[in-house]
């Protein structure tokens, strides 16, 4: 995004107080959305992609946005950007209404969508970081240290006079969060930010990712599907379905809230007490014999298997009763019983119906280009 006079603190990206100004616990949040909602398209054809959503993010915070494909993720972080002009509904940028004044709104907000798209390949990596603080309104010279630390963090001094292009696909992802940062971001968004990433660099990226919301007060809104990396680096959890935010909670209060999930073991437990149990209650998993799972259809086991050993189950409250009847009356001997915590997957699988990654109600796409598109087109440049 386009910054104006950025802040050209070195050391930290909070603002703290200046004097006459509130104390920290009265400002505003780093985003406020209000009754946002944007319709593409008339008639019968059309969609609604984002229906009445408001959402607050708190500085310093790091908040994952989820959704299965369609969900309207995409269109509410386009919303929030500028990029697309919302049907209704407001948009506060730390107290600043963007309808008011967009450049000074959106003044130390920045976004990575897609990762290396963002970044000029043919410039060092060094010089890139001195390019996006050029064009935040820093003087790159003033924030050298500032990026000598992002370089050193995200493990890029030994590439950092190695044109962009020259490095492995991981690097450059990791080259352009470090632009994205170059000039002083408060805000950032994130797209996928881990896509793609060997384990290494994904780890050292959530590390750093935490690290600057919770030692310098960056405030971070990242999509991900990929849930490890929601639940390793997320305080808060924001899912979406059909336009709508359909949770909105801590990933320990969701996965608590998800309902009591038993693991029941028997070797008496095969495929046809499965189906049995399937007609009546909600079969979570199912253990083989070989130890492999199988959730909601999608069997990954081998071909040498016995049959089930364990199933999981939802059965909460008086619903474990009726289950443990169910096991009995088809001459289950149940061998051991534990309560399983549910996994973000779980929760996100049955709040929104579909797996992570897949599409929702709608496979389309967003129809005009990606969001890494219109980063490249807000930032006027192209790799
Ligand atoms: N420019 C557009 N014109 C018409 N329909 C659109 C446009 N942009 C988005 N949509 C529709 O709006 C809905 C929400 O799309 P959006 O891209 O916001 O979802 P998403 O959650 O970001 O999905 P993904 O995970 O695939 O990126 C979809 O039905 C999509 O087809």
């Amino acid at each position: 995004m386009a910054r104006g006079a950025a802040s050209e603190r070195d050391g930290s990206l909070s603002d703290g107080v200046r004097p006459g100004e509130e104390p920290a616990d009265a400002a505003p949040p780093a985003l406020a959305i209000e009754g946002l909602s944007k319709r593409f398209g008339d008639g019968a054809a059309s969609v609604l992609a984002v229906d009445d959503v408001g959402l607050t993010v708190e500085r310093g915070s790091i908040v994952g946005l989820l959704g299965p494909n369609g969900a309207g993720k995409t269109t509410l972080i386009k919303c929030t950007l500028g990029i697309v002009l919302p049907d209704s509904g407001s948009v506060r940028v730390f107290g600043a209404d963007v309808t008011d004044g967009r450049r000074a709104a959106y003044a130390n907000v920045d976004a990575m969508l897609e990762g290396a798209r963002n970044d000029y390949w043919r410039l060092t990596v060094r010089e890139n970081l001195r390019y996006f603080a050029t064009i935040a309104g820093v003087d790159p010279d003033s924030v050298r240290g500032r990026h000598d630390r992002l370089l050193d963090r995200l493990e890029l001094t030994a590439k950092a006079d190695t044109p962009v292009r020259e490095l492995s696909r991981g690097m450059k992802q990791k080259v352009s969060l470090a632009s994205v940062l170059a000039g002083g971001a408060e805000l950032v968004f994130l797209d996928e930010p881990t896509l793609g990433l060997d384990v290494e660099s994904s780890r050292t990226l959530r590390r750093e990712l935490r690290r600057l919301a919770r030692e310098e007060g960056l405030t971070i809104v990242l999509s991900s599907h990929d849930m490890d990396v929601v639940e390793d680096v997320c305080d808060r959890v924001v899912m979406m379905a059909n336009g709508r935010i359909v949770a909105d909670d801590t990933v320990a209060a969701l996965r608590s809230g998800a309902g009591d999930v038993v693991r029941v073991v028997s070797a008496d437990v095969d495929d046809a007490v499965v189906a049995t149990l399937r007609e009546r209650f909600d079969v979570r998993g199912v253990e083989t014999d070989l130890g492999a799972v199988e959730r909601d259809g999608d069997r990954r086991d081998g071909g040498d298997r016995r049959g089930p050993t364990a199933v999981e189950v939802a059965a909460g409250g008086d619903a474990l009763y009726d289950l443990m009847d169910a096991l009995r009356a088809a001459g289950v001997t149940v061998e051991g019983i534990e309560t399983v915590r549910p996994e973000l997957e779980d929760v996100f699988v049955d709040l929104t119906g579909v797996e992570p990654g897949e599409g929702g109600s709608d496979e389309g796409g967003s129809g005009e280009g990606d969001l890494s598109d219109a980063a490249a087109d807000s930032r006027g440049r192209s790799p």
